[in-house]
């Protein structure tokens, strides 16, 4: 692939000024060819925005420090220069503390980068744009090994040139700035802004190959941009992403707080720390594409051990791999459900609190399935928070009843609902663990998950130091039956984080949302908070909240149709619930539109109206978020005890609706005259 012709220029540029960084690089008298022809290239970047600190003693071998700092567009390289050294083999695993590689200096490569880490973590960079780089002065390699790069010298220019543009001019100099004060017994050689005569001492060949080079700024002109959340982040964000933990740990924040962000930069973190698997898991399905999409972008070079999965399709998998064959089959589990409900739910004293059997449903599927109780001893006495109706003895024992007719009539059908499958991965974890193990579960929205998920994901790492991590946010759970992570004999004493910074919602936006939950109590895994209240600070951005009040459905579809059409389809999306899905795509469709379902959707940039339920868009966010006939979800407290636990969970499934919104949230109701 040739490049364009600004790549070109950029390429013939640096060529252009390599002989005098050449000469320059001659200042470090005792370097070998070489290790000079190195150097050289490296000071040739100066030329074109990168900033160099290159040790004093270099290139003495027994000096305590790394060779070179550089600072440039694609982030920070710490980079230890071998001379003499053959590159490991591709078949040796470089662990910072295997003795065999100890003369190599990978340890003290690895302290230099977290000293440079610590200092840059003040500017809230993460450790994710930070490399260390180990070039064998007289090879030709390129291997990433753990959080290392190995690289010959006619690899490095390229490499560094390749990478996505991390840094802007004004970045690259505040960072170079303070590396600069902090390592002191560095010195800056740099070219001069403009290129001196042409030196009269010259390299024997050329530094590099302008070709490659030429490439490799394609190539990063190319990469998927880097936002700037993955390089900076808040500092409350870089704490938790560079802790040590020494057990399970959680991060909890309201809405848009950058909750998932940390996620990721700690899987980066982690990833390149380790040489385990790590597990990044959460309960949405869609979910886990869009962040792998993201975390791609944001971390291209660390190894692909984060695997980014829904919970239940990695039991899924999990149990296929162990040949446990499941029949899971909801619909046919939920048949069976109302079967059961039809011939001891209907009449029994259970319809006196709620006659749907919805509710029951719910409480068998989330309070009894989804917790793993297996007896009527234990139902009889658990605390069920977030659900709040009180059941009286006799109450509990219609359930259990009825319960034990679902299971009755689904066993005989011999189907399985997603609590089974869960319930069934636990088990054969406990039976025989992963083998090869995690090193660390990452669970994302884990006010989602039910108890029983929690219990499995905890028994893939146990108590191990940085092993599971646990975000979410329980004032956006939208499933009943909550629990406490004692329940599941999991203690975050001392390790856990909030954050509070909401980097997504405009003024309005948050504002409206939070009105809508201030008054409602919510769980939060460890303890009920009393109030909806939170603190949250804002970043400042423009937004506005419409209200559209239309006469009736169909002025209400029509005032839809026209603000998405100002709106533009591509950063919109469509939420509502369910059963009108069908209802919007035909709409849309109609009017013009190409429609995205959210199953499909990626995260990435798309023409399309997206358009889903309130349930799948979790944990995404758009520009412009419609929510036709929003407040039919929003229902009134009522003035049972069901009616008011039904109302809260419907205005927290609309609070996720609405903080999906960056800019622009439309809301349509129809007022009734
Ligand atoms: N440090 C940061 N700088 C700039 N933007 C940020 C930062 N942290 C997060 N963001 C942005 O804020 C938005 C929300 O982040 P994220 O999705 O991680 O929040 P969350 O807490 O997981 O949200 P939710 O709970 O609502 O799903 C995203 O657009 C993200 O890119």
């Amino acid at each position: 692939m040739a490049g364009g012709r600004r790549e070109r220029e950029y390429a013939m540029a640096l060529q252009r000024r390599s002989r005098e960084a050449y000469a320059l690089a001659g200042r470090f008298e005792a370097a070998t060819e070489a290790e000079r022809k190195v150097v050289g290239q490296l000071i040739t970047l100066t030329g074109a925005g990168w900033r160099l600190l290159v040790d004093h003693a270099w290139p003495a071998t027994m000096s305590a420090n790394v060779d070179m700092i550089l600072v440039g567009p694609g982030g920070v390289f710490v980079i230890d220069v071998k001379r003499g050294w053959e590159p490991p083999s591709a078949a040796d695993d470089l662990p910072p503390a295997d003795s065999e590689h100890r003369d190599l200096g990978v340890a003290k490569l690895l302290d230099t980068t977290r000293a440079a880490e610590r200092e840059v973590a003040s500017l809230g960079m993460a450790p994710i744009a930070l490399r260390p780089v180990m070039v064998f002065a007289e090879h030709s390699v390129d291997r990433v090994v753990g959080r290392l790069r190995l690289l010959g010298a006619p690899e490095i220019l390229p490499v560094l040139v390749g990478e996505p543009q991390r840094l802007t001019p004004r970045m690259v100099r505040a960072v170079a700035d303070l590396l600069e004060e902090t390592f002191t017994a560095y010195d800056t050689p740099s070219l001069a802004e403009t290129p001196a005569r042409t030196p009269s001492e010259e390299p024997d060949g050329a530094l590099f190959d302008v070709e490659d080079v030429e490439r490799a700024a394609m190539r990063s002109a190319l990469s998927a941009p880097i936002e700037q959340w993955m390089t900076f982040l808040h500092h409350d964000q870089v704490s938790v992403v560079r802790r040590d933990w020494n057990g399970p740990a959680r991060v909890g924040g309201p809405a848009g707080t950058g909750k998932t962000v940390v996620g990721l930069h700690r899987a980066a973190h982690l990833a390149q720390r380790t040489t385990g698997r790590i597990l990044y898991v959460t309960f949405v399905k869609t979910l886990p594409r869009v962040q792998e999409r993201l975390f791609q972008s944001m971390a291209p070079s660390v190894p692909a051990r984060v695997e980014f999965t829904g919970l239940h399709s990695w039991a899924q998998r999990f149990l296929g791999e162990r040949d446990v064959r499941l029949n899971v089959r909801p619909e046919a589990a939920e048949t069976a459900f109302s079967r059961a409900w039809l011939r001891v739910g209907r009449h029994s004293l259970l319809t006196e609190l709620d006659p749907s059997d919805r509710y029951w449903r719910d409480e068998v599927s989330h309070v009894i399935k989804g917790r793993g109780l297996t007896s009527l001893a234990e139902y009889r006495v658990i605390p069920r928070h977030g659900r709040r109706t009180a059941l009286q003895s006799q109450h509990r024992e219609a359930v259990w009843r009825l319960y034990e007719e679902y299971e009755r009539l689904r066993i005989a059908q011999g189907v399985h609902d997603f609590n089974d499958l869960l319930m069934t991965a636990l088990r054969e974890v406990e039976r025989e663990p992963v083998d090869p193990p995690y090193t660390a579960v990452i669970v994302d929205e884990v006010q989602d998950l039910t108890l029983v998920g929690v219990r499995l994901l905890y028994a893939l790492v146990g108590d191990a130091p940085n092993g599971l991590l646990l975000i979410g946010d329980g004032q956006q759970s939208v499933y009943p039956g909550g629990f406490r992570l004692a329940d599941a004999g999991i203690s975050v004493m001392g390790r856990a984080a909030v954050l509070r910074t909401n980097y997504r919602n405009a003024a309005p936006i948050l504002d409206t949302a939070l009105r809508l939950v201030s008054g409602d109590p919510f769980d939060d895994l460890e303890e009920s908070s009393p109030n909806g209240h939170r603190d949250v600070e804002l970043t400042y951005h423009e937004g506005r909240v419409v209200v559209a009040q239309a006469a009736d459905a169909a002025d209400h579809d029509r005032r839809l149709v026209e603000a998405l059409s100002e709106a533009g389809p591509a950063g919109s999306a469509v939420l509502c619930v369910s059963n009108r899905v069908g209802h919007y795509h035909r709409l849309l469709t109609a009017a013009g539109f190409s429609v995205l379902n959210l199953e499909d959707y990626d995260g990435n940039p798309t023409d399309a109206v997206k358009l889903g339920t309130y349930h799948r868009a979790k944990g995404l966010e758009f520009k412009n978020v419609f929510l036709p006939h929003h407040d039919t979800l929003h229902m009134a407290n009522g003035h049972t005890p069901v009616d008011r636990e039904r109302a809260e969970l419907a205005r927290r499934l609309l609070y996720v609706g609405m903080t999906r919104a960056r800019d622009h949230l439309w809301l349509g109701t129809v007022v009734r005259s």
